[in-house]
């Protein structure tokens, strides 16, 4: 299975980076995993709804040209679909038996995901109500998948 998560914005802090190596090493074992960053938009305090639409946009149309047209496209999205890790895992573990073996998994960034990124989405998975910065989201989503992975294979795991 190959594995591409696409995120806007490059990732600052050490202790996420820390945490995202760590993920990448247990997953070389299960799956083929790329980070594909994308360049921000400036977004300013006081912008106006049009601006705002504008920025995410262009931050979309820049995540999507790195999407292949077989590819199974998941967005992260705070109003998708919260389903449990055992749930992703069986999702992954059809997709990968149907022969969808290529997935990307789309972060959005501070303002969200463009219109034009939500209709090219095979699927809207969402991990709460609440909003979490699009960097924690990528090391949380490495974990789930990790999660899964070990699921998948029966292996132990925190329950
Ligand atoms: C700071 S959030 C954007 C908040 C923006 N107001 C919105 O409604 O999408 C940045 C990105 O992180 C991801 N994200 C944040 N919280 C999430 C959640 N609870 N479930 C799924 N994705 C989430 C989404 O991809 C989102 O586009």
């Amino acid at each position: 299975m190959k594995i591409t998560i696409i995120s806007v914005g490059k990732l600052k802090e050490k202790y996420l980076k820390q945490g995202i190596a760590e993920y990448m090493k247990r997953l070389s074992a299960y799956a083929k995993v790329d980070i594909v960053e994308v360049a921000d938009e400036k977004a300013p305090e006081n912008m106006s709804e049009a601006e705002m639409e504008e920025v995410k946009r262009k931050e979309g149309e820049r995540i999507l040209s790195h999407v292949q047209q077989d590819t199974y496209v998941i967005t992260l999205e705070i109003n998708g679909k919260m389903i449990s890790s055992e749930q992703l895992a069986d999702k992954m573990d059809q997709l990968a038996t149907y022969g969808k073996s290529k997935i990307a998994f789309l972060i959005g960034g501070s303002l969200g995901i463009s219109e034009a990124v939500q209709k090219r989405s095979d699927y809207a998975l969402s991990f709460s109500k609440m909003t979490f910065p699009h960097q924690l989201m990528r090391l949380v989503l490495l974990e789930q998948v990790y999660r899964g992975f070990r699921i998948i294979r029966g292996e132990p795991y925190h329950k």
